[in-house]
């Protein structure tokens, strides 16, 4: 098992891509904290995976907190420590897309877009950080970021930045955090069929272009995303810092 002994947060891990990381994470070995918002039906989601978890014989707990709220962190890191004793990885995924065009952008949407994915994820990143530090056998950060760090999107002039920081802050990090053997790397999904763009996609004309735009010939699902995460997560990557991982199917190298 390539996570065997190890306590992974993830947040955002109640559904979508968070929760196939969540679980795929507990199949190979680890202690996973589920880190979702403090809603009725996050609670519920991630009350149902730790059912899951638990079946199979994996250990998880879930934590919900808003990811905007800086003290998140600090309450991400206890709860891990309580349950399992330590954090070895942690992946910020957390994260909202509510699509909406640029010109009449209403502030209270670009503010708590950037406050969830971005803000938010700086003090959860530095909090697991000192806690790797203070452990002294260091450990592996991943940033779910998105194809949508390298290319823009008229409807989505908030997000794009946040998951270009993400990206930004990983290669930031993998050097601040190199010097305790803590690696620091990206995620960048393609379009990955879940809640975040349900709506967007219930537009068949929409759909039917994405798909003919991914070279593997279908959307990704979940589980596309969560080896990616595992291996970054795992000893296999135990040189890989600073890197980021295009998990599309192809999408962004199809232009001509
Ligand atoms: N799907 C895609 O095509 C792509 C997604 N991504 C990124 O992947 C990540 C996961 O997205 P995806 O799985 O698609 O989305 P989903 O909508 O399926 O899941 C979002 C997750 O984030 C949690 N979340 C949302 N808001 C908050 C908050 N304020 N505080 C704490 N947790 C919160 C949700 O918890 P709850 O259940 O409690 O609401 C849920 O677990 C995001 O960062 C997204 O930007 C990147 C590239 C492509
Ligand atoms: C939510 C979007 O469908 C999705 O999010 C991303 O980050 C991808 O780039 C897609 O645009």
């Amino acid at each position: 098992m390539l996570l065997a002994d190890k306590t992974v947060i993830i947040t955002g891990a109640s559904r979508g891509i968070g929760r196939a990381a969540a679980r795929e994470c507990a199949r190979q070995g680890a202690r996973v904290v589920i880190g979702h918002s403090g809603s009725g039906q996050g609670t519920e989601a991630a009350h149902s995976l730790i059912e899951e978890i638990k079946a199979f014989g994996g250990q998880a707990i879930e934590v919900g907190s808003d990811a905007a709220d800086p003290d998140t962190a600090d309450k991400l890191v206890a709860g891990a420590l309580k349950a399992f004793g330590s954090v070895d990885v942690f992946v910020n995924n957390a994260g909202i897309c509510p699509f909406h065009s640029f010109l009449d952008m209403p502030r209270e949407v670009y503010l708590k877009t950037v406050n969830t994915n971005l803000n938010g994820a700086y003090f959860a990143v530095q909090a697991a950080a000192n806690q790797m530090k203070n452990q002294g056998k260091g450990g592996a950060i991943i940033a779910v970021s998105s194809i949508s760090a390298l290319v823009g999107g008229a409807m989505q002039t908030h997000y794009t930045p946040t998951k270009a920081g993400l990206h930004s802050l990983m290669q930031s990090c993998a050097i601040a955090l190199g010097p305790y053997g803590i690696r620091c790397n990206s995620v960048l999904p393609g379009t990955i069929a879940t809640d975040i763009n349900k709506e967007d996609l219930a537009d068949e004309e929409k759909l039917a272009y994405m798909t003919s735009r991914t070279p593997l010939g279908r959307l990704g699902e979940p589980d596309d995303v969560a080896g990616p995460i595992v291996f970054l997560a795992s000893d296999m990557a135990r040189y890989v810092t600073g890197a980021s991982l295009l998990v599309d199917g192809g999408l962004f190298v199809n232009l001509q």
